[in-house]
């Protein structure tokens, strides 16, 4: 799955919109060869124009609505990013209004088609046609802030990180330069597609390891899990909770050789945190960077992770020791759920 809001459309400026929908309604007029009196002429010109721009119109408005995905049927992630960048409410509003302006358009449109065809003097015709262009500027000019707010949604919202939602998806944290990027390429053996993702600077990497006939995507979202809670603020937390709705399984980095600048002690508190933000997922903790880790440092976070009941594996993410053994892990709490799902839906699709 893409980023469910990629194809949302730019939305031209309300005088734009109004005098592109005139203008194509002259060429129109002109280009068209009426026959008979000249007030049939007359009646097939103006009828030409109030079509013309309601058609433009309604065309441009509709696209809108089209491409931009409905609140409710987006996935629960992009729900919680949603509400984090733009405002849910204000975003449902601007679509609802454009779907208002679409109805009242056509139905002026009929109207006063209608009127005009009871008409036998041109200049009436005319007048009635010229009312109806007022009525529908008045129109757009009226949800022109609603048009413009959905502008400025798209800008932010085309951003959003493309993450395959399909996929089992892992969520690497821990301190700063534990070496959670060099997991994460030693893991998906590809160097990680960076996506904008928008609560950091950085982006998040995303990369993809195939085992089994089974894919699975692992993402590391600098600066969204490597820092105590108190040092977030309400967007952060928002989308940590986006994450949630995403991961399956986390997996943990310790660097008991402190070549990451944060003691061990600091380490064991931050676990503790995100351990205790994540308590319904299951946890994978290695200990990485062990090539150059005193064995004593080492020994001191296994049994503080031993005592709260977690087995923790011994890693080199740079070397790719212990990779192996992760990989196991991992495809050993993903792999029977996944086969639970697909179970689940070949029983629903043969009994259904
Ligand atoms: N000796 C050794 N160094 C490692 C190992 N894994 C990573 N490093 C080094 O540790 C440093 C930090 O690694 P990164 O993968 O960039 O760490 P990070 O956690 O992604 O860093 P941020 O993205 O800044 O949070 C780099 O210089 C790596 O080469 C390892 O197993 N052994």
């Amino acid at each position: 799955m893409k980023n469910p809001f990629e194809k949302m459309p730019t939305i031209l400026f309300p005088d734009e919109l109004i005098d592109k929908a005139f203008r194509r309604a002259e060429k129109a007029a002109s280009a068209a060869t009426p026959r008979g009196k000249p007030f049939q002429k007359a009646r097939e010109r103006e009828e030409l124009r109030i079509r013309t721009v309601s058609q433009v119109l309604r065309d441009n408005l509709r696209k809108v609505l089209d491409r931009t995905p409905g609140v409710s049927t987006l996935p629960p992630f992009y729900q919680e990013l949603l509400d984090t960048l733009v405002d849910r409410d204000m975003f449902h509003k601007s679509l609802a209004s454009i779907n208002w302006a679409i109805k009242t358009i056509k139905m002026l449109e009929d109207r006063y088609v209608e009127k005009i065809r009871y008409s036998r003097d041109p200049d009436e015709m005319a007048r009635l046609r010229r009312q109806f262009y007022g009525r529908v500027a008045s129109i757009i000019k009226d949800i022109g802030d609603r048009l413009e707010y959905l502008n400025k949604a798209r800008d932010v919202l085309k951003d959003l990180p493309i993450i395959d939602l399909n996929l089992p998806t892992i969520v690497i944290a821990g301190h700063p330069n534990v070496g959670k990027s060099t997991l994460l390429r030693q893991l998906t053996n590809a160097k990680p597609e960076v996506a904008s993702y928008p609560f950091t600077t950085k982006g998040i990497n995303v990369g993809q390891f195939e085992e089994h006939w089974l894919k699975y995507q692992v993402i590391d979202t600098p600066g969204l899990l490597d820092r105590p809670l108190s040092e977030r603020n309400e967007i952060e937390r928002q989308a940590i909770l986006a994450l949630k709705h995403l991961g399956k399984v986390i997996i943990y980095i310790f660097d008991p050789s402190e070549y990451c600048g944060y003691p061990i002690e600091h380490q064991m508190h931050l676990f503790e945190e995100i351990y205790e933000e994540f308590k319904e997922f299951p946890f994978i903790v290695v200990l990485n960077k062990t090539d150059i880790a005193d064995e004593e440092k080492i020994q001191k976070v296994e049994s503080f992770l031993r005592d709260i009941g977690i087995d923790p594996i011994r890693i080199v993410a740079k070397d790719g020791t212990g990779i192996d053994k992760l990989k196991e892990r991992l495809i050993g709490i993903i792999k029977p759920e996944m086969e639970a799902i697909v179970l689940h839906n070949m029983g629903r699709s043969l009994n259904g």
